[in-house]
């Protein structure tokens, strides 16, 4: 069932055994005009391994960045992680990436792309087996990219997809799904037994929400926009923020009034 983000309810806090997944951009980072304008500063790290340990490891990121570019992102943490929404997983700390296998013409097909938009302000993130066309920097050019990706689609091996993403639009597998990967970990030993929470903000999210309701767990949409399958929310990134601080058991900055304005 689908819900006005507006009316939703701060999450409830999490009582027994549970485990926790977390999107990063618009839900742990502020989005920012490029995707390696963003940093991750002390206190997101030292929060993270606060939670990471009080779970006993029971935490994932799950997210549509490459687990290379996360590892870059939270030096020198090496989480568990999904990333390219599934295709790709590390499902021990510090241990091996399983990674996906990147088709021969999705390189040819970026610099098409490339070529036809003809902008400098499109950047276009290759990520293997995934395109990401951001036009954050010049919105004008949504639309064409949207078009350009659409049209790639029969230049592809059957089971891609578009997706539509925050200032841009990406191209994966089909088998690229938040939900699936939640699943995938339910199913390891750190996870398993523990109810799931996931914290995103994304439509790429969506797919997430609906698993972890399916399973019990607690999902949570930030920055309410549009419909959620999420049955909670909370107003943005910083509140997201002050409400995993208070799950990790160091008392909260923000109340719950404040966390869902
Ligand atoms: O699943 P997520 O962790 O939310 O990752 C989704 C995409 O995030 C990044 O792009 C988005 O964030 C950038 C930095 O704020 C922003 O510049 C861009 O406009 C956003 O779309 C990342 O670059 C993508 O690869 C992820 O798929």
């Amino acid at each position: 069932m689908r819900s006005k983000l507006s009316n939703l309810p701060v999450p409830e806090v999490p009582q027994g055994p549970w485990s926790l997944f977390l999107d990063i951009d618009g839900t742990l980072l502020e989005h920012a005009a490029h995707p390696d304008a963003v940093a991750v500063d002390e206190g997101l790290r030292a929060l993270l391994v606060r939670l990471e340990a009080q779970l006993d490891g029971a935490l994932a990121f799950i997210t549509g960045r490459s687990i290379a570019a996360v590892d870059h992102l939270f030096q020198p943490l090496r989480l568990r992680a999904a990333g390219l929404y599934g295709l790709e997983h590390r499902l021990v700390r510090d241990g091996a990436v399983e990674a996906a296998v990147e088709p021969a013409d999705i390189a040819a097909l970026a610099d098409e792309i490339a070529a036809e938009l003809d902008n400098a302000d499109v950047y276009i993130e290759r990520k293997g087996p995934i395109l990401a066309i951001h036009t954050r920097a010049a919105p004008h050019l949504l639309k064409r990219a949207t078009d350009l990706v659409e049209q790639a689609l029969n230049r592809l091996p059957a089971g891609y997809r578009v997706l539509a993403g925050n200032a841009g639009v990406e191209l994966m597998p089909l088998e690229a799904a938040k939900g699936a990967a939640i699943r995938r970990f339910m199913q390891t030993a750190a996870f398993r037994g523990r109810r799931p929470v996931f914290l995103g903000d994304d439509t790429s999210d969506e797919n997430g929400f609906e698993v972890v309701n399916e399973l019990g767990g607690i999902s949570v949409r930030i920055k309410p926009q549009g419909s959620t399958a999420a049955p909670f929310a909370l107003a943005g990134v910083d509140a997201a923020l002050a409400w995993l601080d208070g799950l990790a058991g160091r008392g909260t900055a923000a109340t719950p009034a404040e966390m869902a304005k």
